[in-house]
């Protein structure tokens, strides 16, 4: 085993593990490129606005007043004829002003009179080109995609966005003793891993689907799960095995399937034996320790910034909270406590246990060799799909 690596720098490998590896851009739909990064400048493909744009229902008038009223009126979505001097015609909001238009009358301002129509004008209307000019460059690539810039895209006259393809994911659960059903009892416990990390892993940023599993606690059965997961994913996660126990088979699995650590073991409390490996042909495979919080913990450290690299996005950064009381350290080792929106402590916190965690924010992060006071800011690493 190596040495264990700070919690930081963990962070800080599986992302750029990821960024290195990321997809090639490519032209995805948007509901493909939401969250990703741009991999591409958008650029507008026309001007915006297209065409004068009338910013209020009035009258286009030309040449001076009064202004005799021409038949008619112009709406949105068509294109007007030209307006002569002494001439108005009823005008929409975002219709295209008529060439020849010299101002707007607002309708609430406008007074007529048999077939004449007076009142102050004003240019109302949205020049072409006023907010792009085609060609221009509208966001810079590496920028997340967020549903604004979806609009943005449309309104630019795209149908799909440049971007890093979501990575696909694979959870692969491991362990004899568990159940997919009923009570935990005589010896064997309920899977709670296989329901909850694709989740996870979806509010990360993965396509991905049901867990596999539980595997059967051979070496042959592991690397059969891990050989099949990896056939159509871009990262497997796999839950339990991580330590040295007699049905402990994760390590030799790797092996067998010639992936190679780019991490083992974190100095964290809770969550140590976590690691990420990359096999051969660039696929990633992260260890997920078997105690449930600490499973969510290499989520938290190690997945979650993965993906955001393969998705082309930065490390995604720590929240921060205030405590409302005091955190202990846990010696040379990070300590992520869990702490509940108001900075207090959760009871039900032990590694193997899910209770505290699932009304948490996050996880308080006391850095090594120091503790937190009561009213110490302090960063805090979220939980994938957990708001704090
Ligand atoms: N001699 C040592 N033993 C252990 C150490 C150590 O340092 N020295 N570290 C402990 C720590 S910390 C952790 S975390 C676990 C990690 O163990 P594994 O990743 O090998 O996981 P398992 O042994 O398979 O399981 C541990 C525990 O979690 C339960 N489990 C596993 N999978 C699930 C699941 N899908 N759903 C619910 N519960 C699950 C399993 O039943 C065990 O109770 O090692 C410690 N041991
Ligand atoms: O550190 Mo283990 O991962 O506490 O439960």
């Amino acid at each position: 085993m190596t040495d264990p690596i700070r919690w930081a720098e963990a962070r800080e490998t599986a992302w750029a593990a990821g960024f290195a590896a990321r997809s090639e851009g490519s032209d995805l739909p948007f509901a493909a490129a939401l969250g990703s990064a741009l991999a591409a400048p958008l650029t507008a493909a026309s001007d915006l606005p297209a065409f004068a744009t009338s910013a209020v229902d009035g009258w286009a008038v030309a040449g001076p007043g009064p202004w005799r009223v021409d038949a008619g009126a112009v709406l949105a979505g068509s294109v007007p004829e030209p307006i002569g001097p002494g001439r108005a015609v009823k005008i929409a909001t975002g219709a295209q002003v008529p060439e020849g238009t010299e101002g707007l009358i607002r309708l609430e301002h406008a007074t007529v009179e048999g077939n004449e129509v007076g009142g102050p004008t004003a240019r109302e209307w949205r020049e072409p080109g006023e907010e792009a000019r085609a060609g221009e460059e509208l966001l810079p690539a590496g920028l997340a995609v967020t549903p604004p810039v979806i609009g943005l895209a449309a309104a630019a006259g795209h149908l799909t966005l440049p971007a890093h393809r979501r990575p696909a994911a694979r959870v692969v659960v491991f362990g004899d003793e568990l159940l997919t059903e009923g009570v935990s009892e005589k010896g064997r416990v309920r899977d709670s891993l296989g329901p909850m990390v694709p989740h996870l892993l979806a509010a990360a940023g993965a396509e991905t689907g049901p867990s596999l599993g539980p595997v059967e606690d051979t070496l042959e059965a592991h690397v059969a799960a891990l050989r099949s997961a990896l056939a159509d994913a871009d990262l497997v996660c796999t839950t339990g095995g991580t330590m040295v126990g007699p049905v402990d088979h994760l390590h030799a699995a790797l092996a067998e399937v010639g992936a190679e650590y780019v991490l083992n073991t974190v100095a964290v409390r809770p969550g140590f034996p976590m690691l990420l490996a990359r096999t051969a042909d660039g696929k990633f495979i992260a260890g997920l320790p078997g105690n449930p919080q600490s499973a969510v913990i290499a989520v938290v450290t190690v997945v979650a910034p993965l993906l955001a690299g393969l998705r082309g996005l930065p490390l995604p950064p720590l929240a921060s909270i205030r405590l409302a009381e005091d955190v202990p350290g846990r010696g040379a080792f990070t300590h992520l406590a869990l702490v509940d929106p108001a900075g207090r402590r959760l009871a039900h916190h032990g590694s193997a246990m899910l209770r505290g965690l699932a009304g948490a924010a996050g996880f308080a992060v006391i850095a090594p060799e120091s503790a937190a006071a009561a009213g110490d800011a302090v960063d805090l690493a979220t939980v994938p799909g957990v708001t704090p």
